[in-house]
């Protein structure tokens, strides 16, 4: 049986060994220079905003700090069903009113005095204090008696207590969520005014290319086209079309000369083979090549490059692993700088296993954590399963406060079985990581571990 990790590590090492033709002087990046020129590029413009109702703003990013329209509570409100009570007691129990949330405000309170209240409602001008029901009994007089001690403004939420009008609530490039979506309708807002999403348009390249049922003949299933869209909608994209255009320079060269989307997509075609168009096409349509090939495994013919002031190219390669390895290393970083998402604190974990290095570049390997929460754990397990790798446990002590990593088999170019298993990509430094080395992990964006969404 063939390793199923030959197709990595092994390729590469083979394009590097003393047998190979020479290579070509190289022009590829380091890993974390190509991820700061994506990542410069997708701030280089202001971002374009809009207004949008709160029903509306889910999933999208703040384009302004959201600063809060009125004290909240607005008012010094009642924490709970009870009274309200004026000085110290006992308190003669005003039988003539009693507060409800959203009701008028009954009159001051004197000293002495009680009145019934419910929680949400407002507290009376003049009460220093609110005792709850179960605290407090009623006499045959009319006289309200404490149980216990009442501290002066006990379960009274004081005006202002959360916020002051103006007071910043969320920074912009903040997540639209519903607990976003709460916030902003509690301190006053109707609309919000969001980042617009990138629009990206994806080109699929390649003759060989399915888009149903089983391979046969040289022929393979797309799994790129089906897989980008909605990858590229979790980074924050609108996704237009996914067009497949075979082999054809021609079609590729019009699809990039008409395209309107920001950021364009292609996946194949960027490797130097007789029908490899990305970079003839480029070059053709007059486009600036910022990166040109990448110092990291799988992937390393990936390009990023400006079309236009405002609209740019992603060239993926065409194996799937190296095409994720892309879209992660460019894609990411630039959509998250035009579609307004801060960027992600860095997160580390420690690997379990060791894992091989190349010797000059970076590797992106699939790993799963070792030990996660609810169902990342069991999505570990059964990943670590299917992959015959042992039970998921971690080392557990000894790993510095790192969450621990295990890097997953079939992570080789062509193969997304590793990947589509994972929670993270870890980020294995040239030359390989030891068991218990820290690593860079690139989180996806679903990842039920991950320290956030869109990162
Ligand atoms: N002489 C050299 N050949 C290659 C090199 C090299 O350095 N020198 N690099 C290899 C590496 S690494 C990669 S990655 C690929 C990149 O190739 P392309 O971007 O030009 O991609 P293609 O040749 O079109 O396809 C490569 C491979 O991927 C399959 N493929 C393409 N699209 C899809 C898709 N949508 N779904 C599934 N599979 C896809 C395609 O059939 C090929 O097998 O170049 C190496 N060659
Ligand atoms: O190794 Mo390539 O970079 O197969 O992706």
């Amino acid at each position: 049986m063939t390793d199923p990790d030959a197709d990595g590590v092994d390729e590469a090492l083979a394009l590097l060994g003393p047998q190979a033709p020479k290579p070509e002087p190289h022009r590829a990046l380091p890993w974390a220079e190509a991820r700061s020129v994506a990542a410069r590029l997708g701030t280089a413009h202001p971002t374009r905003t809009r207004r949008v109702p709160l029903g509306r703003a889910l999933g999208e990013v703040l384009a302004q700090p959201l600063a809060a329209l009125t004290d909240l509570p607005s008012f010094d409100t009642s924490a709970m069903d009870g009274w309200a009570v004026a000085g110290p007691g006992p308190w003669r129990i005003r039988e003539d009113a009693s507060v409800l949330a959203g009701h008028a405000p009954t009159g001051p309170l004197p000293d002495g005095e009680a009145v019934r209240i419910a929680t949400g409602a407002r507290v009376p001008a003049g009460a220093t204090a609110v005792i709850r029901s179960e605290h407090a009994r009623a006499d045959a007089t009319g006289r309200l008696h404490a149980h216990r001690d009442v501290t002066h403004g006990q379960d009274v939420r004081p005006r202002g207590q959360e916020c002051r009008s103006g007071d910043r609530l969320l920074p912009a490039g903040t997540v639209v969520t519903p607990a976003v979506i709460g916030l902003a309708a509690a301190a006053g807002y109707d609309e919000l005014d969001t980042v617009e999403r990138p629009r990206v348009d994806v080109l699929v390249l390649g003759d060989e290319l399915l888009t149903t049922g089983l391979p046969h003949d040289g022929l393979i299933r797309d799994a790129l086209g089906p897989m980008l869209a909605p990858w590229l909608r979790a980074l924050g994209a609108d996704v237009g079309a996914t067009r497949r255009l075979g082999d054809d320079a021609d079609a590729l060269h019009t699809a990039v000369s008409e395209s309107e989307a920001d950021v364009l997509i292609t996946t194949g075609g960027t490797a130097a083979g007789p029908v490899d168009h990305v970079h003839p096409v480029l070059g053709k349509a007059g486009a600036e090549l910022l990166v040109d090939g990448v110092k990291v495994r799988p992937g390393h013919p990936m390009l990023l490059a400006r079309l236009a002031p405002g609209r740019c190219l992603v060239g993926l390669p065409g194996n799937p692993l190296a095409a994720v390895s892309g879209l992660l290393t460019l894609a990411e970083p630039l959509l998250r700088g035009l579609a307004g998402h801060r960027a992600p604190g860095p997160y580390r974990a420690v690997v379990r296993d060791e894992v091989h290095g190349h010797p000059h570049d970076t590797r992106l390997v699939p790993v799963v954590h070792a030990a996660g929460r609810g169902t990342a754990r069991d999505t570990a397990r059964d990943a670590l399963r299917a992959a015959g790798q042992g039970s998921g446990s971690g080392p557990g002590s000894g790993t510095g406060g790192f969450p621990v990593v295990v890097p997953l088999h079939y992570n080789g170019p062509a193969m997304l079985r590793g990947i589509a298993a994972a929670d993270g990509l870890a980020v294995i430094p040239p030359g390989g990581a030891r068991p218990g080395d820290p690593v860079e992990i690139l989180d996806l964006p679903w990842s039920a571990t991950s320290e956030g969404c869109f990162t």
